[in-house]
């Protein structure tokens, strides 16, 4: 290669790297594998090495990966925070601990094992044992301060309590999402048909970044320790530090291990390859470190990485397995994602039983074929990747994937809009995940904010026809009496093949028992899921014994159960559910017939609606065990905080309003200018398209969305309805606290800590005095008011830009406010 050839090279590299950095680090996403990524700089990392006259000081390779963001304090680290060397092979550890022995001119040494846990790095400050401060990687050189966010997390002690803390310390750690709660969040994204979240690492580096510590609190993230650093420490070793962090009462995985030689490290490697996958976090690789802290100093660092440690990282699993079919789900917003289902099959730890295939050009690039089989794989990410066919199982004349045309959901027929790879749902007004998320939109904290809407409860109202969109909502105090006792979730059924209904077997048995809490059911489920249903039955009669619960009548009742399923096979088995029309007929007694309650359960999809079809009288006891059977169902309580949220969403204000009716491209922002401009909605309706463009930023496309929404007569229709009940279609008085016109008309961006305003505050300043508010760096912007240390790259795009600088009290001025 000529040095030319490697210069433009190291260019395209340089480029690509920093683009995945950007995705990595800032917007917590992937485009490729960490392998392919790593492949990238190795490449880089030759190029360099061969022509040193081209390495250049902002390469990616001289660089931390990570940068800070202008949402959060800047901190300065007071020692620098590294990444380290990685490799995926044998040959160069023991390339790496010949480099060691070189170094330290012997074979004295030993290695600290530790597993390379996938999450975010994570600075600890310790002040007199308190926590002062919780600052991220970033840059290596200064990072985000997120304490707030990272108090949340719970085994993060905020006080050491031991005797000999010293004054000061800092500890360093990786927080993680454990693999559980991720799964979890995607289970009920699944259910919501939300685009599922990527890996557990890029969810908890999203989450340590979000800006509401509250909601950080409710993803329960976790963290590990592997790292103290302090003056007063008086450890030489990092095993004695690793030690003392314990003590402390830091959590620490008890996964390390020190050996004396790189064969025993590697060793340790091969161990965890496979037990690695039993651990509640995901690990990517095993780290390497020198444990005696004079050798450490003596072997040094590099710009970027320590010389006394490495990682190895396990490459991705992959397997074969055959393509069942591929089904397709309905985002909220109407995109369709389809899925490959896929016959079970094992790899990294987990039965795999489903991929993600993106979209249509995914199959296509694919060549995806009927009965295929495909390779999977799974490296860091948990939603596993078909990456390729395996051509010489194809059988003959195999039909490609044909892509569906019309909305499983709702069967209208699919678009596919200019430019966009995924297919839409187009009948955003008929399509039930649409419906659901415009509701939900409607309802939102940022909109209506009725929070005793959430989506159960919507679902339960949209599926029994109490609401069929956001204004009908106003309209549920009418039908109050027909709420009472309605089920919400349906987590608790199952529907077999042939659409017979199911029901857990812990509601079963719940309503065919007596005094025995739900709880008590499923703990005692969750400790005997490994022996087949006749078996589990035997046991939890054994176990009614030793509760001494009503033994008599409750075994009784468990024996029925047992006869009942025995004397009719002919009801399909499913793992964890029971047929609801045998359960129901142990609980009726004569009173309908088998036949009868299987043909309703066809039909039905709640216990309340097979009740509801039978019209039966019951006695108080038997009504009582049904209800045990039943969801969460709307009770008057539940009824009543719904009625009165609703009643007081009628006060929010005019913008808030036009917010909620979900008019595309109208986000929060853009709806506060609107409403501020024209007053009111028929003002709005009825604005020219000159009149709207002559808007900051209001563009064409939003005009288009305006026309669109507005030439449709249910949209009016349900306008009208929402007067009618009287919501706020114009700004009031109140609302309309304008503080002044100096900036009218201005686009201004605050970058960096400002002294007179919050986050919140400067963006309400700016417009409250006319401005409008931008959240990121571009040449539309008049000025960029610079807080105390602002982010160089902004500050660097923003001179790149040409746009104008001031500082906080310029801008005070400007306002006449200095
Ligand atoms: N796929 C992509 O697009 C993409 C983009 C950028 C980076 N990456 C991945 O990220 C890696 C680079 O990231 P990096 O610079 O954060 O380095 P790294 O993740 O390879 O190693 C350094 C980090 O490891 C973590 N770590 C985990 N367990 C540890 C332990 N026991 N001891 C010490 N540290 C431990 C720390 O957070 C530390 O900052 C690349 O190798 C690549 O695989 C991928
Ligand atoms: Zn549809």
């Amino acid at each position: 290669m000529t040095k030319k050839e490697a210069q433009s090279r190291i260019e395209e590299l340089s480029k690509q790297i920093n683009h995945h950095n950007q995705l990595y680090y800032q917007e917590s996403k992937t485009e490729i594998s960490d392998y392919e990524f790593d492949q990238l700089l190795e490449e880089l990392i030759g190029l360099e090495e061969k022509f040193p006259e081209l390495l250049k000081a902002d390469s990616p390779s001289q660089r931390v990966g990570g940068t800070i963001t202008k949402e959060f304090e800047t901190v300065v680290h007071e020692t620098r925070m590294l990444s380290l060397g990685n490799t995926y092979s044998f040959e160069e550890l023991q390339a790496f601990d010949e480099r060691v022995e070189k170094g330290l001119g012997s074979k004295g040494y030993e290695y600290f094992c530790e597993l390379k846990f996938d999450g975010v790095a994570i600075s600890l400050v310790y002040e007199n044992g308190e926590l002062v401060r919780a600052v991220t990687r970033g840059d290596g050189y200064k990072g985000d301060n997120v304490t707030e966010n990272v108090k949340t997390i719970r085994n993060i002690p905020l006080k050491i309590h031991h005797p000999d803390v010293p004054s000061k310390f800092e500890v360093r750690g990786e927080i993680f999402l454990p693999v559980s709660e991720f799964e979890k969040i995607n289970a009920e994204k699944a259910a919501a048909g939300e685009a599922l979240l990527a890996n557990p690492r890029n969810t908890a580096s999203g989450t340590l970044k979000m800006q509401d510590s509250a909601v950080v609190a409710k993803r329960r993230l976790n963290c590990y320790f592997y790292q103290l650093l302090g003056d007063e420490i008086g450890v030489e070793s990092h095993e004695a530090a690793i030690h003392l962090i314990e003590k402390w009462g830091f959590n620490v995985s008890k996964t390390y291990k020190k050996v004396a030689s790189i064969d025993q490290a590697i060793q340790y490697i091969n161990e965890w390859e496979q037990k690695r996958f039993s651990l509640p976090l995901e690990t990517d690789g095993v780290v390497l470190k020198v444990d005696n802290y004079d050798q450490r100093e003596e072997l040094g660092f590099t710009a970027k990485i320590p010389r006394w440690a490495i990682a190895y990282k396990y490459k991705a699993e992959s397997a074969i397995t055959e393509l069942l079919s591929v089904t397709y789900q309905v985002g909220r917003t109407g995109a369709i994602t389809p899925v490959a289902n896929l016959s079970p099959v094992s790899l990294a730890g987990t039965t795999v039983k489903r991929a993600s295939l993106h979209n249509a050009n995914e199959i296509l690039r694919l060549d995806l074929r009927e009965g295929d089989f495909v390779h999977v794989e799974k490296g860091g990410e948990i939603i596993p990747k078909i990456t390729g066919v395996d051509l010489s199982k194809r059988k003959e004349f195999v039909k490609p994937i044909q892509y569906i045309t019309h909305c499983p959901e709702c069967g209208t027929e699919l678009v596919r809009r200019e430019g966009e790879a995924k297919h839409f749902c187009p009948n955003t007004k008929g399509c039930p995940p649409q419906v659901l998320g415009r509701i939900e939109h409607f309802v939102s904290k940022r909109a209506m904010d009725i929070d005793s809407m959430g989506s159960e409860r919507i679902r339960a109202l949209l599926e029994r026809g109490f609401i069929k969109n956001y204004s009908d909502l106003y309209s549920l105090v009418d039908k109050k009496e027909s709420l009472l006792g309605l089920e919400m979730s349906q987590d608790q059924y199952e529907k077999e093949g042939e659409g017979l209904l199911y029901i857990s077997v812990e509601k079963a048995l719940y309503a065919l028992t007596d005094v025995i809490s739900l709880k008590q059911i499923q703990d005692f489920l969750a400790e005997n899921t490994e022996v087949p249903f006749d078996e589990t039955l035997k046991l939890f009669k054994q176990a009614i014994r030793n509760w001494k619960k009503k033994v008599p009548s409750n075994t009784g009742m468990i024996e029925y159960l047992q006869a009942h399923l025995q004397d009719h096979p002919e009801f399909p088995k499913l793992e964890d559910y029971l047929p609801v029309a045998l359960v129901l007929d142990l609980l009726l007694g004569r009173r309908v017939s088998l036949e009868e309650l299987t043909e309703i359960s066809k039909t039905k999809g709640t216990v309340h609606g097979i009740m509801l079809k039978l019209d039966l009288e019951l006695s108080e006891s038997v009504r009582e065990k049904i209800k045990k059977l039943k969801a969460n169902t709307f009770q008057e309580g539940v009824i009543k905080n719904m009625i009165d949220g609703i009643e007081v969403s009628k006060a929010q204000p005019f913008d808030k309003v036009l917010f909620a009716l979900g008019i595309r491209n109208i986000g929060e922002n853009t709806a506060k200018i609107l409403a501020n401009y024209f007053g009111d909605l028929d003002t709005l309706k009825d604005a020219s398209e000159e009149k709207l463009l002559e808007i900051n930023g209001v563009g064409e496309t939003l005009v288009k969305s305006l026309r669109e929404f507005f030439a449709d007569q249910d949209n009016l229709d349900a306008i009208e309805a929402l007067k009618s009940y009287g919501l706020n279609f114009k700004v009031s008085e109140e609302d309309n606290q304008k503080l002044g016109e100096q900036l009218a008309g201005k686009k201004i961006l605050a970058s960096g800590k400002l002294e007179n305003f919050s986050r919140d505050g400067i963006k309400e300043f700016v417009q409250s005095h006319g401005g409008q508010y931008v959240s990121s760096v571009s040449k539309n912007l008049d000025f960029i008011i610079e807080g105390a240390d602002m982010g160089p790259s902004k500050k660097e795009k923003a001179e790149k830009l040409g746009v104008p600088m001031i500082s906080e009290s310029e801008f005070l001025a400007m306002v006449g406010k200095q």
